[in-house]
């Protein structure tokens, strides 16, 4: 259950509004605290006693690094001028600023020693992280070894090792393959759709087509996830049938994406066609740019910071894995 649910709360709302603020929720007894909370969350909403995100970011080499550190300074939040990198060399041999700021690189050799310190240094530290699929567990693993709430954009790896992993570690963390909140919706859409009328495209047939920048390695993570809710709509696909554009060309003159977009872009398709070719349905999602991304990881942190206040605030445990989809359904995009 989230803590921080949005809903018609009735005739208690005022009273619970009130119980929280007069008399302190510690003070209401435990079984009653998870119905208080949500005064809290009007009252913490309402209030700047959230202790704000420090963000660090990882890896600020990256594309979406660069933006996520931008989408924070934008945000006025403050950027941890740290960021874990790829190696021990690149650390020693390469420097780098974020808006006037020195940023210190530190390497997976070096990590482990000077965390403490940034921990102490920066005591409302999330960390986010951008990096890149072969390196996804060693990553999460990093991050729960240090009990170091994060949120992690970075696809592939093996995700329900990664998300059982994470939910046992009751480290606080939002784990999602897309941090745009309108291909979020899209995505919430087709999960809802298949909770409430699972196989209703039985028999049709699917084609995904997926065009990123050409340095894009894995298949990506949104198609994977889309394909998920298609197939408990009876679609019988393989994650291995999506078919990747990568080349240049091709992405201009079949997928229509712009030129000044080949470096950075995600477009989707979705075909669906029934057994006999008489019905067709077709969807696309077309992304350019990383902005829409970046915007939706600093939602992400400052509700993560939200659930972290509400559970210390309330004293009960309450869940630490959350994903993009609940960050969205708290009303917690900007
Ligand atoms: N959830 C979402 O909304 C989105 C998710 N993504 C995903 O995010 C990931 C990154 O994408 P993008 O930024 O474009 O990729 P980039 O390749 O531009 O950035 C990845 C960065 O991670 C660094 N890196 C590699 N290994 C390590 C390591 N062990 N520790 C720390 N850093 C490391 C790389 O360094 P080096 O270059 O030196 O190897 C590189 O700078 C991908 O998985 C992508 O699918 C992307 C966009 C949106
Ligand atoms: O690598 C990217 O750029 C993106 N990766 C994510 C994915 O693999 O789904 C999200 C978006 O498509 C951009």
């Amino acid at each position: 259950m989230l803590l921080h649910q949005r809903g018609v709360w009735g005739s208690q709302k005022q009273q619970l509004h009130r119980g929280s603020q007069s008399r302190g929720l510690l003070s209401i007894p435990r079984s009653q605290r998870h119905a208080s909370c949500k005064g809290l969350v009007v009252q913490a909403l309402k209030s700047s006693e959230v202790p704000k995100p420090q963000i660090m970011v990882n890896s600020m080499t990256g594309k979406m690094g660069q933006a996520v550190a931008d989408a924070t300074r934008r945000a006025g939040l403050q950027l941890v001028p740290y960021t874990l990198c790829a190696s021990d060399v690149a650390a020693a041999s390469k420097s780098m600023t974020a808006d006037g700021q020195q940023i210190e690189l530190v390497g997976p050799e070096t990590r482990d020693a000077v965390i403490g310190a940034i921990k102490e240094q920066y005591p409302n530290l999330i960390m986010v992280d951008y990096t890149v699929p072969d390196v996804i567990h060693s990553m999460a693993d990093f991050y729960v070894k240090h009990g170091t709430p994060f949120v992690m954009g970075t696809t592939g790896g093996d995700r329900m090792r990664l998300l059982c992993e994470v939910d046992a570690s009751n480290v606080f963390a939002v784990i999602a393959p897309n941090m745009g909140k309108q291909i979020v919706a899209f995505q919430a859409m087709f999960e809802q759709a298949a909770a409430s009328y699972p196989g209703a495209f039985s028999g049709y047939k699917l084609r995904v087509i997926e065009s990123h920048q050409s340095t894009k390695k894995d298949t990506s993570g949104t198609a994977k996830a889309v394909v998920a809710s298609l197939n408990d709509l009876g679609l019988n696909f393989d994650v291995s049938q999506i078919e990747l554009v990568r080349e240049p060309k091709q992405q201009m003159e079949v997928m229509r994406v712009p030129e000044s977009a080949l470096g950075g872009h995600a477009f989707h398709t979705y075909q669906l066609v029934s057994e006999d070719g008489s019905v067709a349905f077709e969807f696309k999602h077309n992304v350019v740019g990383r902005a829409t991304y970046a915007e939706g990881t600093v939602d992400a942190c400052l509700f993560l910071a939200m659930q972290m206040h509400l559970a210390k605030e309330l004293d009960v445990p309450g869940r630490t894995l959350y994903n993009m989809t609940d960050v969205l359904r708290a009303g917690a995009m900007r």
